[in-house]
């Protein structure tokens, strides 16, 4: 059955759209010129039980029977008027006995097709191919072909059967790429315009269906489906199927590119931390790159090491690094000063011999015998007690150990490395500690810089620690992404670390949202404008120089402002 609507002045207007809208605007399917018509006056829909005509906007008069209504249904044969139009809904049976419409079970077959692409990722060729296809058959096309258009750039992804080049350049799929919308061809012969069209002469084209699919910011592409002599024309039916399947196909599409993006983006930088990692610190910035050139440099040198930087920076693991590059062939011993009350340092760190204590029940050995032809690691070297520290002394500058409750000193070969995220210099200058052991444990030093200046680490270390927990979750959105760059990160890698272990638990999909990373912005706490600003040109003009390698000269001609600035900012004299 197709239906129509009868004009006032007598004109007929097939209703070939599932929904089609009238008023006096030119953008209406139906464009009405009488007394009280507004721009955008009705609408009228189909669904299972017919048409309905529907008022656009509470001003718009229509009426059924001489009644005013929102919203009526029209049998065939119904007369009803906006404003002063009175209209009249038709039906007629179609001249040319039509196909039957896609039977549930071919478009469930399709519809399931589809779903079980989206589980099984293909290359987007082939779920293109396997759009068209489902269209075509569900449409019972007798060809169907797929054309990209980009600008000029014209390419048929595929067909049904063998398609003539010439077929591309149409002014069918121009008229659907121009306008976004699909266009129904029942009877091409009755088109005049339409009838010396290329794809309907090289083809032999009675009917033509031709419909838009657009996935996300792929180019746009149009299915063109087409009927010979001796099939039924397309009816509106079947160009519903067919925009369904189409608009689907799109969501497969875009589903699939943002996974196939995903790999790309997490491939690309599994790459690049393999590229970034050294004994085990991950970080490409130059910042990083410096502290590995200077761990590689003094690795197998003797000399003793001061490692410093903020809480949770990765003194430990550049320690652990130092000693690794050593080439010593004893242990790594660890003692963290900052955990432990000075008694249990003292045994600890010393040994000490039977009897010494009470509960001293064997000889014990020390941490710094333990170290002997390895590294001993002084954690948190600042709140070692000053007691101790004259004791620690002797060890580092004559390399020799007494356990306590004995007097015979033993010689020790151990190089120290001590860590610290105190300023020692401070601590020295109030007298919680020695300036002698400072000079014997400084013999070099490395700053480890904090997270929030080594721009793009951050991203690279949460990657990371994602993959290692072998989590669902493959990568973090944009917004996540922009979260983590922009977070000062106060506790450093171990944060991030803890963060990002905890998202992975706790995200439900393949990425990682701001909200799994308890890091929307509106949560943080608000500070006065002048210290936000403050803080913010800081960490900028940190970022700059990290970015420039550390050079403030090109830190400040990339920032647009003088050398002296630079220093300003940076709360340093020039
Ligand atoms: N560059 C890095 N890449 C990957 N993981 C890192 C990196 N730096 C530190 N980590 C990890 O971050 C955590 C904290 O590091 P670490 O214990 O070495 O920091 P720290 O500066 O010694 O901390 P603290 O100041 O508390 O002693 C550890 O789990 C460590 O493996």
């Amino acid at each position: 059955m197709r239906f129509f609507l009868t004009l006032p002045d007598g004109r007929s207007f097939a209703l070939e759209k599932p929904v089609v809208s009238v008023g006096s605007e030119p953008a209406c399917d139906v464009v009405l010129s009488a007394p009280g018509v507004k721009g955008s006056h009705a609408l009228l829909f189909r669904d299972a039980r017919g048409w309905t005509v529907s008022a656009a906007g509470p001003d718009c008069d229509v009426r059924v029977r001489g009644k005013r209504v929102e919203l009526s249904p029209l049998e065939p044969g119904a007369s009803f008027s906006l404003g002063k139009a009175s209209l009249t809904l038709t039906a007629s049976e179609p001249e040319v006995a039509s196909v039957p419409s896609a039977t549930p079970s071919r478009l469930l077959g399709v519809l399931t097709d589809f779903a079980s692409r989206l589980l099984v990722q293909r290359p987007a060729s082939e779920l293109l191919e396997a759009a068209l296809r489902g269209i075509a058959d569900v449409t019972s096309a007798d060809v169907g072909f797929l054309v990209s258009v980009e600008g000029e750039r014209r390419q048929v992804l595929g067909a049904t059967g063998s398609v003539p080049a010439s077929v591309v350049v149409d002014s069918l799929v121009d008229q659907v790429v121009g306008s976004g919308t699909p266009v129904l061809v029942p009877d091409v012969a009755a088109e005049a315009a339409l009838a010396g069209a290329p794809s309907v002469l090289a083809l032999r084209l009675t009917s033509a269906l031709v419909l838009p699919l657009r996935a996300a910011s792929a180019p746009l592409c149009a299915v063109y489906l087409g009927r010979r002599l001796g099939s039924p024309p397309f009816s509106p039916r079947e160009l519903e199927e067919a925009m369904a399947l189409s608009s689907l196909a799109a969501l497969l599409l875009a589903t699939s590119r943002e996974l196939t993006d995903l790999r790309a983006q997490v491939d690309s930088l599994t790459q690049r931390i393999a590229a970034a990692t050294f004994e085990g610190l991950i970080g490409e910035s130059p910042a990083m790159r410096n502290l590995y050139r200077q761990v590689e440099r003094l690795g197998p040198t003797s000399l003793h090491v001061l490692i410093q930087g903020e809480t949770g920076t990765g003194k430990e693991e550049v320690a652990r690094a130092l000693h690794r590059r050593s080439g010593r062939r004893g242990r790594l011993v660890a003692i963290n000063c900052a955990a432990l009350p000075e008694s249990l340092i003292e045994r600890e760190l010393f040994g000490h011999a039977r009897g010494a204590f009470s509960g001293a029940t064997s000889d014990r050995a020390g941490l710094v015998e333990a170290s002997d032809g390895g590294t001993l690691f002084l954690d948190e070297i600042g709140d070692m007690p000053l007691t101790l520290q004259s004791r620690l002394l002797r060890v580092v500058q004559e390399h020799e150990v007494t356990r306590l409750g004995e007097h015979r000193p033993r010689k020790v070969d151990m190089r120290v490395i001590a860590a610290t995220h105190q300023p020692l210099k401070t601590l020295v200058a109030r007298g919680a500690f020695r300036e002698d052991l400072l000079f014997r444990l400084d013999e070099v030093r490395l700053e480890v810089p904090p997270l929030r200046e080594r721009g793009e680490d951050v991203l690279l270390i949460a990657h990371h620690v994602l993959k290692q927990q072998g989590a669902r979750a493959r990568g973090f959105t944009q917004k996540a992404a922009e979260a983590l760059r922009g977070h000062p990160f106060p506790g450093n890698v171990r944060e991030l670390v803890s963060r990002v272990r905890r998202a992975a638990i706790l995200a439900s999909g393949e990425l990682i949202g701001v909200e799994d990373l308890d890091l929307a912005a509106d949560t943080a706490p608000l500070v006065p404008l002048d210290e936000a600003r403050d803080a913010f040109v800081l960490r900028y003009v940190r970022e700059a120089l990290a970015r420039s390698g550390g050079s403030k000269k090109e830190a400040a001609r990339a920032l647009g402002i003088g050398l002296r600035s630079v220093f300003r900012y940076l709360g340093e004299e020039d």
